[in-house]
């Protein structure tokens, strides 16, 4: 292939590295394909004149703030744009109409303050520096003189900062759409006071974030006639609910429960709580505090946000009841009974924490306890209580456990939407969607399964949204459209999706099959999609697959994907807390409409997820989007350390590359983007070389 533009004997290039990505330096002499060169940093390496990209040496030493400005739009050039841009605190860069956001690991005040806001309001877009405020104005400027709904689709690994810019989009929009001067509960306030307390309770320390939010949501903000925020509505996706009950060192579980645990002393003792480390979902972990965060603070001021979003007092003690009822739930532990395959209470302080739990949920002690340790199963025949073995009994202890705490959280959710209230009459409205990237692990579970279905099905969002704009800057330049192909990725969510036949399908069938394992499940997958080129299957294993998505290849483990997938509510479990004289927790179980079957009824949460998925994008596809790409320069979660490799990463999966795309009519030659897209395997050769 053709060197993308004249390399020659002296010219100053950027030339790959295994650690620092690229490098640059000067070409001293050529041998054919071979192109030899100085490093700056002192070193002479040779490389193929594909792998060398031309350097701007006219560049300004601050970068520009719009990709669209640089000489050569590859990739080391943007991320040395970036870099540039980063070392002077300017973590804002615009890509056509797309922000890059790079996380700047430390409060940058002035950057949010009145006065900012202030600045933004009503500037054109491009006219200020690159910010999430100019995002925000130009969504609302849109919806107000075109009518339309807009949408703000913001991305990037945990981390990366998708919550804080979300924060920050909304505070901007409350801004704008506020009523000035209005005392009390504003629809703008209460909308801004959601997110504290969803953070409260969703919310938790990983060793990606401190405050990682452990579901997705997007946020729809309703507007009147005259631009006012009228109302709003919170649609959440995914809570993990495995962190319940297991966590591992130096995570911690959902910040609400150490709040508690450092509620004032009456409330501790209301709640019979002691330190996180006395209890068994706390102190799998040795991490208990945070950095830089008080714990007691923050429990007081998650009760003054829930005043804000209208969670009445009573409603307030009930959910911190039931909050305090799991800490001691997962403190109940059981030893071997007398009869075979059974289990008893293992002591008194098991006991003590059994009745505690009762206590605080307001139903019967020996209930809870049979609830736990004994399973009804109904035959046509006869009904038959059958016990659980001690591992069987935790097993049902850590499933009571998240499900009350997925009811609770989606309690929550509800509440807040019901309080702030939709506007039956808004016309239009804007959406911010925070939600998990692209992920892949060493190990992959039915979470990067989901979460990386979810990032299949935005990416073909945005490619529609880019196809639409290209062809339309396409048409207006006459170049013929025809043979432009882009990769399209329906093959890969036909795979994830297709009913039937697809991967979703096949894991329901085999969660109502009783005698699927994972290994039927797996051999199911490896036979019905062994010619279908976007699934692999590895070597030598008998339960994992590998998908190929448009980020790339990521192996999932199926051993878990059955369990995972199975939403129900033991039926004991249901009765237990149906009858609970306290109507908060009562009202969290509502009878199920069969009553009558005594079996606890699969559902899926593949299935029910992709549904949800579904409806997002038909809200999406409703609306004008706008894009902001969330990248974490490094994952020590600390300023002014800008890894090159772990960006260039995000760059590739998180959609800038067509972010760039979008950008190309301030291209400087039409073939060095042709160039560039192939590089990334979006264009095929032939493209190119029709060109
Ligand atoms: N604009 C910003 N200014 C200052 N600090 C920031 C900014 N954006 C992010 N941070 C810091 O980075 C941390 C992680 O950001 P955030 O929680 O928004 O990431 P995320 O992408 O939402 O991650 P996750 O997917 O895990 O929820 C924040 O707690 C904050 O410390």
């Amino acid at each position: 292939m053709a060197a993308p533009v004249n390399i020659i004997v002296g010219s100053h290039v950027w030339v790959e590295d295994p650690v620092l990505a690229w490098v640059d330096g000067e070409v001293f002499r050529i041998n054919g394909e071979e192109v030899h060169i100085n490093r700056t940093d002192g070193k002479m390496v040779v490389a193929n004149i594909s792998k060398v990209f031309p350097k701007d040496t006219e560049a300004p030493p601050g970068g520009v703030d719009d990709m669209t400005k640089l000489s050569y739009l590859h990739e080391p050039g943007v991320l040395h744009n970036l870099a540039m841009r980063y070392e002077l605190n300017e973590i804002y860069t615009y890509t056509g109409n797309i922000l890059i956001a790079v996380n700047p690991f430390q409060r940058l005040p002035h950057l949010y303050d009145t006065h900012m806001m202030e600045q933004y309001k009503g500037a054109a877009f491009g006219e200020l520096s690159p910010h999430v405020f100019a995002v925000a104005d130009a969504s609302y400027r849109a919806m107000i003189n075109e009518g339309k709904s807009n949408s703000i689709l913001v991305s990037g690994e945990s981390g990366a900062g998708k919550t804080e810019t979300t924060k920050m989009l909304m505070r901007y929009l409350a801004y704008l759409g506020g009523r000035s001067g209005v005392e009390g509960r504003t629809v703008e306030q209460q909308v801004l006071e959601s997110n504290p307390v969803l953070e409260t309770f969703g919310n938790a320390k990983t060793v990606r974030n401190n405050n990682s939010s452990r579901f997705g949501k997007f946020v729809e903000i309703q507007f009147d006639k005259s631009g006012r925020i009228s109302g709003a509505a919170v649609r959440t996706y995914l809570l993990e609910r495995s962190r319940v009950c297991q966590i591992s060192d130096p995570e911690r579980n959902y910040h609400c429960f150490y709040l508690l645990c450092a509620a004032p002393p009456e409330e501790r003792e209301k709640y019979k709580l002691g330190s996180p480390s006395s209890f068994h979902y706390l102190n799998q972990s040795n991490c208990y505090a945070l950095d830089g965060v008080n714990d007691a603070e923050e429990y007081l001021a998650t009760r003054r946000a829930m005043d804000i979003v209208g969670i009445s007092e009573e409603e307030q003690e009930a959910i911190f009841r039931v909050v305090a009822a799991i800490l001691h739930l997962g403190n109940i532990e059981f030893a071997k009974g007398e009869e075979i395959d059974s289990s008893v209470i293992k002591d008194d302080k098991s006991r003590f924490h059994l009745n505690t739990t009762a206590e605080l949920l307001r139903c019967d002690a020996k209930s809870l306890e049979n609830a736990l340790i004994k399973r009804v199963m109904v035959t046509p025949e006869e009904i038959i209580t059958r016990t659980l073995d001690p591992v069987g009994a935790l097993g049902s202890r850590d499933a009571l456990a998240k499900t009350m705490y997925s009811r609770l959280f989606d309690w929550l959710v509800d509440k807040i939407n019901n309080s702030i209230g939709q506007d039956p009459n808004s016309k239009t409205l804007i959406g911010v969607l925070d939600i998990y990237g692209f992920e892949s692990f060493k190990l992959n579970s039915f979470e990067q399964f989901c979460i990386n279905f979810t990032n299949e099905k935005l990416q073909q969002h945005f490619n529609q949204h880019v196809f639409k704009m290209e062809q339309e800057e396409y048409t207006k330049e006459e170049i013929n459209w025809s043979y432009i192909e882009f990769v399209d990725n329906q093959d890969v969510l036909d795979l994830i999706e297709k009913k039937p036949g697809g991967i979703i399908a096949l894991l329901d069938e085999a969660c109502m099959f009783p005698k699927s394992t994972h290994e039927t499940f797996a051999q199911k997958l490896y036979q019905t999609f062994k010619n279908n080129k976007r699934f692999i299957k590895p070597k030598l294993s008998r339960t994992s697959f590998t998908l190929s998505h448009y980020a790339g290849e990521v192996t999932y483990l199926a051993d878990l994907f059955l369990d995972k997938n199975k939403d129900y509510v033991v039926a004991e479990h249901q009765d237990l807390l149906t009858a609970s004289t306290c109507s908060f927790v009562a009202g969290l179980f509502p009878p199920s409409p069969e009553e009558s079957s005594k079996s606890s009824k699969f559902s899926s949460i593949g299935s029910r997820f992709k549904l949800q998925l579904q409806s997002l994008m038909e809200t999406l596809s409703s609306t004008e989007p706008h894009y902001i790409r969330c990248v974490k320069p490094n994952n020590v979660l600390k300023p002014a350390i800008f890894e090159n490799l772990n960006i260039i990463q995000q760059l590739r999966c998180g959609g800038v590359l067509e972010a760039i795309r979008i950008s190309c009519a301030g291209y400087p030659t039409r073939r060095t983007f042709y160039e560039f897209l192939l590089r990334f395997g979006v264009l095929a050769p032939e493209v190119l070389d029709g060109k």
